[in-house]
């Protein structure tokens, strides 16, 4: 593979001109729970949001400009959470506690440590009211959104936070996209099951279905529909392949996809008329990664073999074009910017991902690795970081900062 072959000279360019060839889900189902799926309606506030007046402290509700410093002014009046607010007495201080609705008539909250507290009144020095202004601590009905405005968007996968908004507008039961359909098939004459015990000097066990099982689960709009493992037999690679494609939205393989003589999976995607992207990019590891789509809007992957490179490339490839199909808006990656210890990395005229550990002081350590077969530097790794094409470890910006992707 030289260089000349590269269909694309980036994974960013690659990754998008695959993209541009898949179909997005468009079936939607109602959800009791919508975290981790991605939402296929725009939700709209059902009310005003505070849905009243508020206030954001634990204090006294007032009238400013009945207040003079240093007087005797008394408690007339408690303003609770979950209780509908009380009427103002002129002259007179309600107490109110944090959340709950301010009275008509009050225009201002003071913080009770701002005032000096008895059992039926409060005073208030000068200071305090010198700082005070009219609507300090009250936060205003429909400040965060008007009723009937839009607060999340469809496309928007369903984080913690955004459970949040959805619960507080009583849409946590909503529409989502169906989930993301993915058949998992591995190759390899030497792969055996991960519970196998004896195992010749030439077998090895399937660590790869592991890793990607493990990136599927970990994403509640994914389905792994099958993982199976397949001998190097290109008839029943080619039949296996065939009818994944019709249960899955993506069929992801590994191993297989280079240039020996029993690498049969660029040949099985042939076969089953996948539309080959690019087979080879000018990366490390991962340089045989093969990308294909269907007439129908499907994506197959073939990731390389190596177990790191499996590893690296199902989280730069496989889960950004699996968002891309489940119909997530921003579907890119997004990675963290990270600052390397040290440059302890080789010259290479490749895109080179590295795997890398995050210390303590949220500097990255590269982590020593034998290559794109070490397991052990893989479980050692929270991620990886990313570099362009023949940076020098000399200069003194080769410490970055860089992309680092988490696992
Ligand atoms: N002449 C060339 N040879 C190779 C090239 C090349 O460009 N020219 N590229 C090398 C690179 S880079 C990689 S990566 C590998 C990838 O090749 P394949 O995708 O065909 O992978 P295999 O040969 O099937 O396996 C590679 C390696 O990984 C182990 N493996 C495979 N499947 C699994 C699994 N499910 N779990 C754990 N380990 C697995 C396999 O036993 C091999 O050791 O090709 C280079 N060669
Ligand atoms: O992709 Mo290969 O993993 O560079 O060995």
């Amino acid at each position: 593979m030289n260089a000349k072959s590269f269909a694309f000279d980036n994974p960013s360019a690659a990754i998008d001109a695959i993209a541009a060839q898949l179909a997005t889900v468009t079936e939607t189902e109602i959800v009791e729970n919508c975290h981790g799926r991605v939402l296929a309606i725009d939700v709209v506030s059902d009310r005003d949001s505070p849905a009243a007046d508020v206030s954001a402290m634990d204090g006294y509700a007032i009238c400013l400009d009945q207040l003079t410093a240093n007087n005797k002014i008394p408690i007339a009046g408690l303003a609770q959470a979950g209780s509908p607010p009380p009427t103002m007495v002129s002259n007179s201080v309600a107490r109110i506690f944090t959340g709950a609705i301010v009275p008509v008539d009050a225009d201002t909250v003071l913080k009770r440590e701002d005032t000096e507290e008895f059992a039926d009144h409060i005073r208030v020095s000068q200071n305090v009211l010198d700082q005070t202004s009219k609507g300090d601590h009250i936060r205003r009905v429909g400040e965060n959104a008007g009723a009937g405005s839009l607060v999340v968007p469809a496309g928007k996968l369903v984080s913690p936070a955004v459970m949040a908004t959805l619960a507080n507008f009583g849409a946590a039961t909503s529409t989502v996209k169906r989930q993301v359909n993915v058949v998992v098939l591995t190759t390899g004459d030497e792969v055996l099951p991960v519970t196998s015990t004896e195992l010749k000097p030439w077998q090895l066990r399937n660590s790869n279905q592991a890793t990607i099982r493990a990136a599927l689960d970990a994403h509640p709009w994914i389905k792994t529909v099958d993982a199976r493992h397949m001998k190097d037999d290109l008839t029943s690679l080619t039949r296996h392949l065939e009818t994944a494609l019709e249960e899955a939205d993506a069929v992801v393989m590994t191993g297989g996809v280079s240039k020996g003589d029993y690498d049969f999976v660029p040949d099985a995607i042939a076969a089953v008329g996948g539309q080959v992207v690019f087979h080879g990019l000018p990366i490390r590891p991962g340089k045989p990664i093969l990308g294909a789509g269907t007439n129908s809007g499907k994506l197959i992957l073939g990731l390389p073999g190596n177990p790191v490179s499996t590893a690296i490339n199902a989280s730069r490839f496989l889960v950004p074009l699996l968002r891309k199909i489940a119909g997530i808006s921003s579907w890119h990656s997004t990675a963290m910017m990270g600052t390397l210890q040290e440059a302890t990395f080789k010259k290479v005229p490749l895109h080179t991902m590295l795997l890398a550990r995050v210390l303590d002081d949220g500097k990255i350590e590269l982590t020593a690795s034998k290559g794109s077969g070490d397991l052990v530097a893989l479980g050692q790794s929270d991620g990886y970081v990313c570099l362009p094409p023949s940076v020098n470890p000399l200069d003194a910006s080769a410490v970055g900062p860089w992309p680092f992707f988490p696992w």
